[in-house]
C-alpha cells in the first residue's frame, strides 16, 4: 500500500491526530525498546515489509529524553506517522531500554502497549558500541580511546564503562518487569536475524498477531555486505553503510575476561525471561 500523503492534520475526540484521507497519527501499539546495536534498524525495516505496519522513519526519544518528553503527547502523536486505522504504528527508540524511567512512563500512557526487544550476545554488543562511538569520534576529529583501554582498567574488567552495563539486559530488564507482564513483550535474537531473519520474523509476526505475510522471499543474502538485505514488491535495499561494521580487534585474554564477566548476567537473565540464547561463554 503506498505511504499516505503528508497530511493538513487535525485533532481529533481520542487525541489522534487525523486526515482526511482516513489516515491517523496515533499512539504506537508497538514500541522497539532497544538494545542499542542490537539490530534494531533492521527490525523495523523488516517488520515494515507488513502492509499492516506503519513505522516512525526517526527514533523519537520522547519517553528518554526530557525535553522531549515535556512537549507532551501531542508532540509525541506528532512524530508518528499517518497510517489506515487497520495498521499499527511502530517507532523504535533502542535507548529506552537502558532508560530506568521508561517502562512506568509508557506503561502509564498504555499497559497494553506491545514491546519488542532485540538483543545480542553482550560481548558483540560492547564492541558494536565501540565501533559506534569509534565512528563518531573520528568523524568530528576527535581523540578516542583503544577499546582495550575501556574495557579493562587495572587488571579488571572497567565496570565504570556504559557499554558494559547496556549488556547487563537483567539489570534493564528488572525495569521492565516492575511494569509489564512477560507477555507483553518478546525477545528477538538479534544473533539469529542477522543469521537466517526469516525464521526470526515469523516469530515477530506471531507475536503482534498479524496476518502471517512476510515471506522467505523478502529476504536475500547480499555477498558484498555481508548481511542479508531486504526485497519489497520487488524493490531491492540494504540497510545503510554503518549497519554492519568491522569491529575492532581484542587480545584474546581480554575476550575471554568479557565472557566470564558477562556469564552470572546472562544466567539471571535467561531465567528471568524462562528461555536462553547461544551466547559465547568461552573463546
Ligand atoms: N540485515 C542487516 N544488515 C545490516 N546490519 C544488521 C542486519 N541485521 C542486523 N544488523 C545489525 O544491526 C546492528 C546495528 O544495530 P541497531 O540498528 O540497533 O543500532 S543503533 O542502536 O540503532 O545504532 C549492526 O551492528 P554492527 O555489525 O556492529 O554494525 C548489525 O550487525
Amino acid at each position: 500500500r503506498p505511504p499516505p500523503p503528508p497530511p493538513a492534520s487535525s485533532p481529533t475526540d481520542n487525541g489522534t491526530v487525523g486526515h482526511p484521507n482516513g489516515t491517523l497519527q496515533q499512539f504506537p501499539h508497538i514500541i522497539i525498546i532497544g538494545v542499542r546495536k542490537g539490530g534494531t534498524r533492521a527490525l523495523i525495516e523488516m517488520l515494515s515489509l507488513h502492509s499492516s505496519v506503519a513505522a516512525a522513519q526517526n527514533e523519537v526519544h520522547f519517553f528518554d529524553w526530557e525535553t522531549h518528553f515535556q512537549r507532551g503527547l501531542p508532540w509525541y502523536l506528532s512524530q508518528m506517522p499517518y497510517a489506515f486505522p487497520d495498521q499499527r504504528t511502530v517507532e523504535k527508540t533502542p535507548a529506552y531500554f537502558t532508560s530506568s524511567k521508561v517502562p512506568k512512563r509508557i506503561h502509564q500512557v498504555s499497559p497494553d502497549t506491545k514491546l519488542l526487544l532485540i538483543l545480542r550476545d553482550p560481548t558483540e554488543r560492547v564492541l558494536s558500541d565501540y565501533t559506534q562511538v569509534f565512528y563518531n569520534r573520528l568523524q568530528k576529529h576527535k581523540h578516542y580511546q583503544p577499546v582495550e583501554s575501556l574495557l579493562v582498567k587495572d587488571g579488571a574488567i572497567n565496570l565504570g564503562y556504559k557499554a558494559l552495563n547496556r549488556s547487563l539486559y537483567y539489570l534493564h530488564m528488572q525495569n521492565w518487569l516492575q511494569y509489564f507482564p512477560l507477555e507483553n513483550l518478546h525477545v528477538v535474537d538479534g544473533d539469529e536475524l542477522i543469521r537466517d531473519p526469516f525464521p526470526e520474523m515469523k516469530k515477530v509476526e506471531r507475536f503482534l498477531e498479524l496476518e502471517p505475510q512476510i515471506n522467505a522471499s523478502n529476504f536475500y543474502f547480499n555477498k558484498t555486505k555481508g548481511f542479508y538485505c531486504l526485497r519489497d514488491h520487488g524493490r531491492e535495499r540494504c540497510l545503510h553503510d554503518t549497519k554492519g561494521r568491522a569491529h575492532p580487534h581484542v587480545a584474546p585474554d581480554i575476550l575471554q575476561k568479557l565472557y566470564q564477566f558477562f556469564q552470572e548476567p546472562n544466567r539471571k537473565f535467561f531465567e528471568m525471561v524462562g528461555r536462553t540464547f547461544n551466547w559465547k561463554m568461552n573463546i
